[in-house]
């Protein structure tokens, strides 16, 4: 299989690279399972972030470097899912439609999640932003929260994403066509 070389907060990796469609190829960068680029990822992300109070990410990949960077900033970190579970309540719910998602999904939060939100800076944060339609999802379950994007944190930015000056990251990914 063929795969794109590069370092990440100091760790070299090799990330497969993964058709979308005829003229699509990603590198994918999957950090599960990561340890070493995950914790070192946090600690060269927080030396960069805005302050904040509390840390949002979406459901799955995002979930490990959230939890990681909770652990060392000492900030409580929410995650928003993309389904339902019968212990949530007082839902609060936006449309998400990522590069690599086939169909249109929604992120959900627990009303006692959003409570988290309110009022707060909130730091949001995801292991990539490529299309940046996952990031305008958070943002707009942030608003809806009540809560105030502080920051918006990714260990990489895809194809146009790497031209934003409104997201902190660390390393360019590039797109193959
Ligand atoms: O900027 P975008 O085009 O929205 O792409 C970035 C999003 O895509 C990936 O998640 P994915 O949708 O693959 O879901 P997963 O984490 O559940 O695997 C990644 O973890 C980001 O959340
Ligand atoms: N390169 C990538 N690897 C994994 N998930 C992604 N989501 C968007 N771009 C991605």
């Amino acid at each position: 299989m063929k795969s794109y070389k590069m370092t990440i907060a100091g760790c070299e990796r090799e990330l497969p690279l993964c058709k979308v469609d005829d003229n699509l190829t990603i590198a994918a960068f999957i950090m599960f399972g990561d340890t070493e680029v995950t914790v070192k990822s946090a600690t060269e992300l927080l030396k960069k972030v805005s302050d904040f109070d509390v840390i949002l990410t979406a459901e799955a990949k995002g979930i490990p470097l959230a939890y990681e960077i909770s652990r060392q900033s000492n900030k409580p970190y929410v995650v928003a899912r993309k389904s339902v579970k019968l212990y949530m309540n007082d839902i609060v719910s936006v449309n998400v439609k990522s590069i690599t998602t086939q169909k249109v999904q929604k992120l959900y939060l627990d009303g006692a999640k959003a409570n988290m939100l309110k009022g707060k800076n909130v730091l949001i944060v995801d292991d990539v932003i490529s299309t940046g339609e996952s990031l305008e999802a958070l943002k707009a379950l942030c608003k809806s929260a009540g809560g105030h994007t502080a920051c918006c944190a990714s260990v990489l930015a895809e194809g146009d994403a790497a031209e934003r000056d409104d997201i902190v990251f660390l390393e360019k990914l590039p797109l193959f066509t």
